[in-house]
């Protein structure tokens, strides 16, 4: 039984893109201090559940509440000021902004500071006088990902953080996620392929499958149920 102490909840959530619909009644729980990891094949909708709860995909139906208080009728951007914050798998930063400029302009009071980031990923601070085109794709998701924790989101939507990087520059992202979730009271969905990496750093997961949950619970309890593993997330179907 979830109470009303959930963070972030969404209540049998319907969503696509015009009309093509791609959730179909999707419900998950998010606590303050926890990682959700949600997980499942190509193409069963974790992209589009992300891009539904900060607003970027035509609501159909159902709930998304933050603290109780429902956001789905918020833009983007109150959505965001209310505390949800998006990294997105192409990693959207400023180009023509240095990498400080990238993160002051879009701080908000709290605990991630300037410094704090810094501290997250001293690669950043290296580059603090670089621009945003001359950055390397490892940078640009640190920088992307800095961004958002500049603006102090109580949730935090990763999707997908560590494609497409090089091994190296994985574990980097990987050790921050790591020392991230450490830290503080914040919320945090990871969307990844990757679902060994993702089970191993998160408190419980969900896994989608044709736009709704197909399992929910304990990460440590389906990575280590391969029979599960293989129903769900294997390549036969
Ligand atoms: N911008 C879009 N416009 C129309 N349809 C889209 C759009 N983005 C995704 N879709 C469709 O929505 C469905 C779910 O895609 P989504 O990207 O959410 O899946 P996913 O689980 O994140 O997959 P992947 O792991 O490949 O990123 C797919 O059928 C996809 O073709």
């Amino acid at each position: 039984m979830e109470t009303s102490a959930a963070l972030l909840e969404v209540r049998d959530l319907q969503a696509g893109y015009g009309a093509s619909r791609v959730l179909h009644g999707l419900s998950l729980t998010l606590h303050a201090g926890e990682t959700l990891v949600v997980v499942g094949r190509n193409g069963v909708g974790k992209t589009t559940l992300v891009e539904t709860i900060i607003g970027l995909t035509d609501h159909h139906g159902g709930d998304i509440l933050l603290d109780g208080a429902p956001v789905q009728a918020l833009a983007p951007h109150l959505r965001n000021r209310a505390g949800i914050a998006w990294v997105p798998q192409q990693r959207e930063v400023f180009p023509s902004l240095t990498v400080e400029e990238n993160l002051q302009v879009v701080a908000r009071p709290g605990d991630w500071t300037l410094a704090r980031v810094y501290e997250l990923f001293p690669r950043l601070a290296e580059r603090r006088r670089n621009h945003g085109d001359e950055l390397s794709g490892g940078e640009q998701q640190m920088l992307a990902l800095g961004r958002a924790l500049m603006t102090n989101p109580r949730v935090l939507l990763l999707d997908e953080p560590v494609e497409g990087l090089a091994p190296i520059v994985v574990e980097e992202m990987l050790n921050a996620i790591d020392r991230m979730r450490a830290t503080g009271r914040m919320g945090i969905v990871l969307v990844e392929q990757k679902y060994d990496l993702a089970l191993a750093r998160s408190e419980r997961c969900i896994v989608i499958d044709h736009g709704a949950v197909v399992h929910t619970g304990p990460s440590a309890a389906l990575l280590a149920d391969q029979a599960l593993i293989d129903r769900h997330l294997g390549l036969s179907h």
